[in-house]
């Protein structure tokens, strides 16, 4: 259609200048995404509409509304001049859908706005505001009002004027001084970003054609890196993570009713406990805008959780700076802070974050019954407890809800959203709209030990640690992990967030410290193998980061920098003595396969329990809350990439090998998939015949 406009345009006499917008004030996404793994999209080519724009004999302008993205951009920068209105915003975020702008933007980018600020916006995806653009001089103006009649305004001022200096193909790249240098310096920092990520390297080789090659030439080069892309496994896996996250938001009730909710902006909102999560939870409500209480035991620990809350909104409104808002937060209308329970009178929704026990969060959860009014929603940041058995102190348990944040909970974007036995549809719907309002990825899952992601990242732990038994080193196992693309690898995972964390549960759990029956063996719990090492560790002090010294050592305590640890090998060794555990070499592929499988399988016994509706929340979970690399799609993508037959041979043998740990055992639902012959991931739900109960 656009082409058709342009040559109609052209051939015109009567027509004097070109003006392109969009439809209902969004100027355009881009290419649909869907078209790329389909083969009857993938001869249209969007360059030479582009440079078919660009070459008009008449000025064409573009009226940028809403979005202007990816091929729409492109399009923008084939215009001869852009409006876009005060509020937009632009970019080119093909890197983050495993692609590299296709239709010319690598080669357009960085005559207009130079190398730098190019590289940025192609190797990062960012989406920049009409403000920055209009600075960088990506656009010609920005308006308040009505983007389309200034367009039109500008394309009247300009007709008859040359043509030729507003074609970005003509112009050459701006000079740096020292281009070589900071070339060399850019791909450094991009190659290590990208930890195995094809995307942002080939968006990088793209941008160096245009400082080398005559824009031709540098279409060219474009064109082969995007094919190369294109036909990457990473590209597919990331466009699947693309719908699956959309997918996790279309929440629907039993009926098909989507329900819908508080207004979060005129409701009150308390978090309860101001420890790491509630700092985070509250800094998180403040910059989405909705009032928030926050409310501690006594002033000792209000004082520092406020303290603590102000560092973190200082440098949040420090980011902010020069953007349209602005955070809101000296304002006791929109952030208060109290010991006072009476203040839960009159809020709408409350967040309970205290510590992780059982009775205190009942008598909590019981106290908040008696005290905030009848339609108040009470939701629980617990990390695996009951939540039907917090619920069953209440007396209003369909409100009682789980909303697991992740740490640092104002950075992450996962909100997992547990639903109890009795956990009304609104109530679940409320806590989706409250996901949302906080920029975050709300998906509902069910109740369970761990819920979801935690759930499958025990078996991972675990497999981990009985690697070290067996003869591997912390370091090695992290390196593999990091290898894949993990950021941290299990154990500078564990170090970070603190050993003893794990430590109180499994005391809680009885499988260590003074619960644990006289007479237990060391390395047996519950018919089941069981490694002491964590525990062997806290016993010694070793607390990971916090304390200095964990399954590394760092340079002080609070420090950061993970050295390996010649003490833990040492240990690691007498261990194995004292246990007369033979020690063997483990290879890298061992490694990954019984941290990753071991994950995965538990994900397949997940799903079969009806605790998430599908395995697009799995891998949404994951990619959201732990760290999964982007590019591998989520563990339930990647184990469809490697086969489910694979998986199940792998787990099959090391299940043999270890058949004292369960967690190795391939799931009953894993086998029925293999044995209806692999099905592809989008029918897996449709061989389970007893779906979630409420979802
Ligand atoms: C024109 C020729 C195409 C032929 C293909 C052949 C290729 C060969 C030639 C190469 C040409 C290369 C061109 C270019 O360089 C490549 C691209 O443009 S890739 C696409 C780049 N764009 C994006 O990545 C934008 C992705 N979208 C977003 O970031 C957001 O959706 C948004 C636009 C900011 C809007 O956000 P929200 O308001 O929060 O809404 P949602 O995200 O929930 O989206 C609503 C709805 O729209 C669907 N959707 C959005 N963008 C796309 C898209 N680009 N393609 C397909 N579908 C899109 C989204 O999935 C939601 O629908 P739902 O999934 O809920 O049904
Ligand atoms: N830390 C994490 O990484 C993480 C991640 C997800 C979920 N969680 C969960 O979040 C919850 C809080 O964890 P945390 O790490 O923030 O703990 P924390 O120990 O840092 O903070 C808990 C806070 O609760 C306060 N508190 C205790 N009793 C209270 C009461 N009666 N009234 C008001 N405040 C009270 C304490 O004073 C303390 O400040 C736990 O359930 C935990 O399992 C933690």
């Amino acid at each position: 259609a656009l082409e058709d406009g342009l040559k109609k345009a052209d051939a015109d006499p009567s027509v004097k200048a070109v003006m392109i917008c969009g439809e209902n004030g969004k100027f355009s996404a881009g290419a649909d995404i869907r078209g790329f793994s389909s083969p009857k999209t993938l001869g249209v080519a969007l360059g030479p509409i582009v440079s078919l724009i660009e070459s008009s004999e008449k000025p064409v302008v573009a009226a940028i509304e809403g979005v202007a993205l990816g091929g729409g951009l492109e399009v923008a920068l084939g215009c001869h001049y852009r409006v876009a209105h005060a509020k937009a915003r632009m970019g080119l975020p093909e890197v983050t859908i495993g692609l590299l702008p296709g239709a010319e933007g690598t080669q357009r980018l960085p005559r207009l706005i130079g190398v730098p600020a190019a590289l940025d916006m192609i190797t990062t995806g960012k989406h920049i505001p009409a403000t920055e653009a209009l600075k960088l001089g990506l656009v010609d103006e920005i308006v308040e009002e009505n983007t389309i009649e200034a367009a039109i305004r500008l394309a009247n001022k300009v007709i008859g004027q040359p043509l030729g200096p507003r074609r970005l193909s003509l112009k050459p790249v701006p000079k740096l001084p020292n281009m070589e240098a900071f070339l060399q310096e850019a791909q450094v920092k991009v190659k290590r970003q990208a930890r195995g990520f094809l995307a942002p390297e080939l968006c990088f080789q793209a941008v160096q054609a245009a400082t080398q090659r005559p824009f031709a030439e540098g279409v060219r080069r474009e064109r082969e890196l995007f094919q190369v892309l294109l036909s990457s496994g990473q590209a597919q896996a990331l466009q699947y993570a693309f719908f699956a996250e959309r997918a996790v938001h279309r929440w629907a009730t039993p009926g098909g009713i989507n329900l819908l909710f508080i207004i979060f902006d005129s409701i009150l909102l308390l978090s309860l406990g101001l420890g790491t999560m509630g700092q985070g939870i509250v800094t998180s409500l403040v910059k989405a805008n909705i009032p928030v209480v926050a409310l501690e035991q006594n002033l000792e620990y209000l004082n520092k959780g406020r303290k603590a809350v102000m560092v973190l909104l200082e440098r949040e409104a420090k980011k902010m700076e020069g953007g349209a808002q602005k955070l809101d937060f000296h304002n006791p209308a929109r952030l208060q802070f109290t010991v006072d329970f009476n203040l839960l009178h009159d809020v709408d929704l409350v967040i309970e974050a205290v510590f992780e026990n059982m009775a205190l969060k009942k008598e909590i959860f019981h106290k908040l019954s008696n005290i905030c009014k009848p339609g108040a929603l009470l939701c629980t940041n617990t990390s695996a407890l009951d939540i039907d058995e917090i619920a069953s102190a209440t007396s209003r348990p369909q409100q009682v809800i789980g909303t697991h944040f992740f740490s640092p909970a104002h950075v992450m974007r996962l909100l997992e959203i547990i639903y109890g036995r009795h956990t009304s549809p609104s109530a679940i719907a409320t806590a989706m709209q409250l996901a949302k309002d906080m920029k975050k990825v709300g998906v509902v899952v069910g109740n369970c030990f761990g819920f979801v992601g935690n759930r499958m990242m025990f078996p991972y732990v675990e497999q981990a640690v009985f690697l070290l038994e067996e003869g591997s080193r912390p370091e090695a196992v992290d390196q593999v992990l990091e290898d894949f693309g993990f950021k941290i690898g299990p154990f500078r995972m564990s170090d970070l967030a603190g050993l003893d964390v794990g430590w109180r549960s499994r005391k809680g759990q009885g499988l260590t410290g003074p619960s644990l029956p006289a007479g237990s063996s060391a390395r047996q719990r519950r018919g089941q193998r069981y490694s002491p090492l964590p525990d062997l560790l806290c016993e010694r002090g070793r607390f990971g980061q916090k304390t200095g010294k964990g399954w590394y050592q760092y340079e002080r305590a609070g420090g950061r920098t993970a050295t390996p640890d010649p003490w833990i090998h040492g240990f690691l060794s007498q261990y194995r003595d004292t246990h007369r555990i033979e020690t063997r070499y483990i290879d890298q592929e061992e490694i990954l396969e019984r941290c990753l499988f071991s994950l995965i399988n538990e994900g397949f016994a997940i799903l079969a329990e009806g605790i998430a509706s599908g395995p697009e929340h799995l891998d949404v979970i994951y990619l959201n809350g732990y760290g999964w690399p982007k590019h591998r799609g989520g563990p339930m993508f990647y184990a469809s990439t490697v086969g489910l037959p694979r998986v199940l041979a792998k787990l099959q043998k090391y299940s043999e090998a270890h058949p004292d740990v369960p967690k190795l055992r391939p799931s009953a639902f894993l086998k029925k998939l293999v044995a209806v012959g692999n099905a592809p991931l989008k029918e897996w739900m449709s061989y389970l015949s007893r779906q979630s109960p409420k979802l």
